[in-house]
């Protein structure tokens, strides 16, 4: 038998997190290339595999019926193999708080190039640290994605918090021809200042209610006339039966620039820091004047690495995981990303994409 052509990926490179696997694991099943990715979230305080990341894999290994080795916990070497995407009803079931959203990271885009419409309905953390929240998908992520000309619909059926999880969404995702280039550089005028500050369980209401005022007066410091709208709420017990508090503020600008930013709670609750934390970096983005957000960048790149024609998007300083992704994206795919600094806080990422079609429509 032919010994198999990997194409090997370091995940200790740069950010040295599940981000690479993720986006690795993405573009083998949408190109049909074999990946074998070694030295796994080598940066983490516990390298490898976890829940999350397994999941995933067994997720993309049943869409694709690919061959998998080194799926298990703790695993820091997986080689994977894939083979036809298939679209249909998908289900999974992570029994801890890891993130739900970072799941679906792994199977959208690849959703996009299957035979038909596909539905993910998945368990697990919808609020959690160091991943977007499933408002975050929904508000920032898709419009962001709309200018690619790619759009999912994602239904939050019960909330999800650190430790217990327990959270459940529904992804239901169209396949396309091709991913379309995407434009995100022109930044216009503050428009309007959005978002939600929710707390669940045991949580009384004054902590969404701090959350939001904190947020609303740091708006207000700096532009004091905005409008600024983000609601309040204390989520009811069938939605949401664990204690939880997270806030997301959202800019909207006259060009439909949509930037986001967001903060979650953990033991300690403290509505005043959250608020602030979330606001604060809200209020530098549009300051810079930047049409895509620090989180956005790096979620962005295999969009642009897979469209037809030059994506481009300016933001701010490129984060570490944005030039893990370029760098998972330029071995895989081939594309190469141009990085220019505009200002010294400002950055335009250019990319001529690969224009991949969808060879199963
Ligand atoms: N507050 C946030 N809002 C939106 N997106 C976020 C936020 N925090 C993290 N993300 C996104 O979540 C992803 C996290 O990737 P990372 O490689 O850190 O994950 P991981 O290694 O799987 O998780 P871990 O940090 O547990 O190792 C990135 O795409 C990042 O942009």
């Amino acid at each position: 038998m032919a010994a198999t052509n990997f194409v090997e990926i370091d995940g200790s490179y740069l950010e040295g997190g599940g981000q690479a696997l993720r986006n690795a694991l993405s573009l083998s099943c949408i190109l049909g290339k074999p990946v074998r990715v070694v030295n796994i979230r080598a940066n983490r305080p516990k390298p490898g595999l976890s829940h999350q990341h397994m999941h995933g894999v067994k997720l993309l290994r049943d869409i694709t019926n690919a061959d998998v080795v080194g799926n298990t916990m703790g695993s820091t070497k997986l080689e994977f193999i894939p083979h036809t995407i298939r679209s249909g009803n998908y289900r999974v079931a992570v029994q801890t708080a890891a993130s739900i959203t970072l799941v679906y990271q792994m199977a959208l885009p690849v959703l996009l190039f299957a035979d038909g419409a596909s539905q993910v309905d998945a368990t697990g953390g919808t609020n959690v640290a160091f991943a977007p929240q499933v408002e975050y998908m929904d508000e920032v992520l898709l419009p962001n994605l709309l200018r690619f000309g790619v759009s999912f619909e994602l239904k939050l059926l019960q909330h999800g918090f650190y430790p217990r999880g327990n959270g459940r969404c529904i992804l239901d995702v169209e396949p396309v021809h091709q991913v379309k280039a995407g434009q995100l550089v022109k930044f216009g005028q503050l428009d309007k200042v959005g978002g939600v500050a929710f707390c669940a369980g045991r949580l009384p209401m004054s902590i969404a209610l701090d959350m939001q005022q904190t947020a609303r007066r740091e708006i207000h410091r700096l532009w004091p006339n905005q409008e600024c709208n983000i609601k309040p709420k204390k989520l009811t017990f069938d939605v949401a039966s664990d204690n939880g508090a997270a806030i997301l503020v959202t800019a909207h600008t006259t060009t439909g620039c949509i930037l986001g930013s967001g903060a979650v709670g953990e033991r300690k609750m403290h509505g005043h820091l959250l608020g602030s934390n979330a606001a604060c970096k809200l209020t530098e983005y549009v300051r810079k004047e930047i049409c895509v957000d620090a989180h956005m960048q790096d979620q962005l790149i295999i969009y642009m690495a897979l469209a037809e024609g030059c994506s481009r998007m300016l933001t701010g300083q490129l984060t570490k995981h944005t030039r893990t992704a370029i760098h998972v994206a330029e071995q895989i795919t081939g594309v190469k990303f141009e990085v220019t600094m505009e200002n010294f806080d400002k950055t335009l990422v250019t990319c001529v994409g690969l224009g991949q079609l969808n060879g199963l429509l």
